[in-house]
C-alpha cells in the first residue's frame, strides 16, 4: 500500500483520483508545525503540495521512507531540493498547468495599475465619486519590459502584444532569433532594458541569482513613472527600494502578488498610494487547480507505483520505456559499482565511467547513478538510490568523470569503470548478453568472461601451472562447490598476470579464504557479493 500526505489544499479532482487510485491510501494534513511535519513525513511514500507547505532540510532529515514530493504548481523554493536529493526523493512538479492564470493575474495588475481599479472601488465603497483623481494610463503604444521570458513570460508578451504595446524582454536564454520569432526586442542586459520601458514586470524564479534582482540601483535606472508587477515570487524586488522609489516618484505604482515571507498581512507597501496586492492569486483559478491537481497526483502515483520520473526538478526524468530499455545495462553498472567497490577496499578518490557502442545513444547519466548505488551501498545501505547516489559520491569528495565513445569494443555496447584511491587502481568492463544476463568481460586489464552473478572469489596471480587446481582443492576441502569459473591473463601471453573468477555456491569460510591467500603464487584474493542475477534493486524493477 503506497502512503500519500496531501499537505496544502488542492483541487477536488486530484483528491478523485487518489480515491480511485488502487493500493493507495492518503491523508491530508496541512499547516503542520515543523516538528509534527518531521514526524508525518516519516509514514508517507509520496507528497503532494502547494506553496504552503514549506520543506525544509530540518523537516526532510533522517525520512527513510518518503520517496516523492509532488509540487501541484511551478515554483519549488519551498522545498529544499538540495537536502531532498541527498535523501534520495525525487521532487516533480507541474510546469504549465498555472501558465495561463498566472499570466493573466499579471496583466490584471498591470491593468489594475493603470486603471486605479483598487482605489477607485474603495472610494466609492467609502461614498465618493472621484473621477478626476483616478485619471489613469492607456496601456496601448506603451513598452513593457519582461525579465524572465520561460513560459509565464512569453504568455503576458503576447497578451502584451496584442494590447499594442512594445514588449522588450531579458532572459539569458532569450536568443535574437527566438526574440525575433515573437515579435518582440531582446535586451543583452537588464540595465539596456530599464531606461527604455514604463511597466516592468518579473518571471524568473527565486533562486540565489534572483533575490534582490531588482533593487535600488536598478529602480534608479528606470524612467520616473513606471509601474512595476511581481507575480513570480517575493524577494526578486528589494521592498524598501520599492517603498523609497513610490515616496521619491521614482516609481508610479507597485502591483505585488507575492511576498518574501508568506503568508504576509503585514508590508511597508500596504497602504501605500500607487500600490495593489493580492495574496498569492496567480494560480488561483478553477481551471489552474484542477489542472496542477490532476498533473500532480498523476505523477506521484506514475512514479510509485511504475518508476516514472516525470518534470523532475532534482533528477533526469525516467520513462517507463526508457526504464525498461535501460534496465539491463543499469544492472551492469550497478554490479560493476558492488563489485569495484569490494575489490578496491575502499578509500576511493576518483572515479571514471566510460561508456561504448550503441548505449552511448541513450542517457548514460542513468548508468552513472546505477553505478554510484553500487559504488556506495554496501557503505551507505538502503539510504542510497539512484536519485542521491552521484550527489553522495561528490558530497565525499570523490571526483567523477564520464567519457562517451560510440564506436564499439568488442560488444555492441560496453560499461568501463576504473576506481582510484588510496594508491590503487581498479578497472572493469561489462557488458550484456541478451536482455538480462550481465557479464564481467574486463578485469584490471585482463580480459575474461565472467557470470556478474552471486558469491565471487576474486583472485590476481602469476600465470602458472596448477593455481587452479589448487584453489579447487582448496574449496572442495572447505564443502563450497565452485559454479562457474573464468580466467584472464594480460597481455594474452603465458607466464605474466592473470586474475580468476570463481562463481561458489555459498559464502566460503574465512579459513578458506586463508588457505587461498597462502599459496604463494596468489597476489590478492577477495570474496565479492552480488545479487543473484534477476535480482533487482527496488529501485530498478
Ligand atoms: N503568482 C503565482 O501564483 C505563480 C504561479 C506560477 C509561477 N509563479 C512563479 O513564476 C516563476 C516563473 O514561472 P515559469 O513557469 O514561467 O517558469 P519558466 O521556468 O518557464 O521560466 C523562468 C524563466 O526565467 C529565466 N531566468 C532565470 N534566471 C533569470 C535571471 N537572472 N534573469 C532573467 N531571466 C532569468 C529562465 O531562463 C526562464 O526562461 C516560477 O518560478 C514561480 O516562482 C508564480
Ligand atoms: O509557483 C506556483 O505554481 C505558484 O506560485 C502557485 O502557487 P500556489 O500553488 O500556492 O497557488
Amino acid at each position: 500500500m503506497h502512503r500519500i500526505i496531501v499537505l496544502d489544499d488542492i483541487a477536488q479532482e486530484g483528491l478523485d483520483l487518489l480515491d480511485a487510485a488502487d493500493g493507495v491510501e492518503y491523508e491530508i494534513r496541512k499547516k503542520l508545525p515543523v516538528d509534527e511535519l518531521r514526524t508525518a513525513l516519516t509514514q508517507f511514500d509520496g507528497a503532494i503540495l502547494r506553496s504552503g507547505a514549506k520543506l525544509t532540510a530540518e523537516v526532510l532529515a533522517g525520512n527513510k521512507r518518503l520517496k516523492a514530493i509532488v509540487r501541484a504548481g511551478v515554483g519549488t523554493d519551498n522545498i529544499d531540493k538540495a537536502a531532498a536529493t541527498r535523501q534520495g526523493i525525487v521532487v516533480m512538479n507541474t510546469p504549465a498547468g498555472n501558465t495561463v492564470s498566472t499570466a493573466e493575474h499579471a496583466f490584471a495588475l498591470m491593468l489594475a495599475l493603470s486603471r486605479n481599479i483598487a482605489p477607485a472601488n474603495q472610494s466609492l465603497i467609502e461614498g465618493r465619486w472621484d473621477r478626476k483623481k483616478y485619471m489613469g494610463t492607456q496601456l496601448a503604444g506603451k513598452t513593457l519590459g519582461i525579465v524572465g521570458m520561460g513560459r509565464i513570460g512569453r504568455e503576458v508578451a503576447s497578451r502584451a502584444m496584442a494590447f499594442d504595446m512594445t514588449v522588450i524582454a531579458y532572459d539569458p536564454f532569450l536568443s535574437d532569433d527566438q526574440a525575433a520569432k515573437l515579435g518582440l526586442q531582446r535586451a543583452a542586459t537588464i540595465e539596456d532594458l530599464l531606461p527604455q520601458i514604463d511597466y516592468l514586470t518579473v518571471h524568473t524564479p527565486l533562486t540565489d541569482e534572483t533575490r534582490g534582482l531588482i533593487g535600488k540601483d536598478c529602480l534608479a535606472k528606470l524612467k520616473p513613472g513606471v509601474r512595476v508587477i511581481n507575480a513570480a515570487r517575493g524577494g526578486i524586488y528589494d521592498v524598501d527600494a520599492l517603498v523609497e522609489g513610490l515616496n521619491s516618484g521614482q516609481i508610479g505604482g507597485v502591483a505585488l502578488d507575492v511576498y518574501e515571507q508568506e503568508p504576509c498581512t503585514d508590508s511597508p507597501l500596504f497602504g501605500m498610494p500607487g500600490v495593489v496586492c493580492t495574496p498569492h492569486l496567480g494560480a488561483s483559478t478553477e481551471e489552474a487547480q484542477t489542472q496542477v491537481a490532476v498533473e500532480g497526483v498523476h505523477l506521484l502515483l506514475n512514479f510509485l507505483q511504475t518508476g516514472e520520473i516525470k518534470h523532475a526538478v532534482n533528477v533526469a526524468a525516467l520513462d517507463p520505456k526508457t526504464l525498461e530499455e535501460m534496465r539491463g545495462f543499469m544492472d551492469v553498472a550497478h554490479r560493476l559499482g558492488l563489485l569495484l567497490s569490494q575489490w578496491h577496499g575502499g578509500g576511493v578518490d576518483t572515479v571514471k565511467l566510460t561508456f561504448r557502442g550503441e548505449i552511448t545513444g541513450k542517457n548514460t547519466k542513468l548508468l552513472t547513478n546505477a553505478f554510484c548505488v553500487g559504488l556506495l551501498e554496501r557503505a551507505l545501505g538502503e539510504e542510497i538510490n539512484i536519485i542521491n547516489a552521484e550527489m553522495m559520491l561528490r558530497d565525499r569528495g570523490i571526483e567523477l568523470c564520464e567519457e562517451s565513445h560510440h564506436e564499439m569494443s568488442a560488444f555492441a555496447s560496453s560499461i568501463s569503470a576504473d576506481v582510484a584511491g588510496g594508491g590503487r587502481t581498479v578497472t572493469a568492463g561489462g557488458t550484456l548478453l541478451g536482455h538480462n544476463m550481465p557479464r564481467l568481460v574486463v578485469l584490471d586489464g585482463h580480459r575474461l568472461e565472467s557470470y556478474l552473478d552471486g558469491n565471487l572469489l576474486v583472485f590476481s596471480h602469476q600465470d602458472v601451472p596448477g593455481i587452479i587446481g589448487r584453489v579447487g582443492t582448496i574449496f572442495g576441502e572447505h564443502n563450497v562447490n565452485i559454479a562457474q569459473m573464468a580466467v584472464g591473463r594480460s597481455g594474452g601471453e603465458p607466464g605474466g598476470s592473470a586474475i580468476g573468477v570463481l562463481n561458489l555456491d555459498g559464502l566460503p569460510a574465512q579459513a578458506a579464504l586463508d588457505a587461498v591467500s597462502a599459496v604463494s603464487e596468489i597476489t590478492m584474493a577477495c570474496v565479492v557479493q552480488l545479487p543473484p542475477v534477476g535480482q533487482l534493486p527496488s529501485w530498478l524493477q
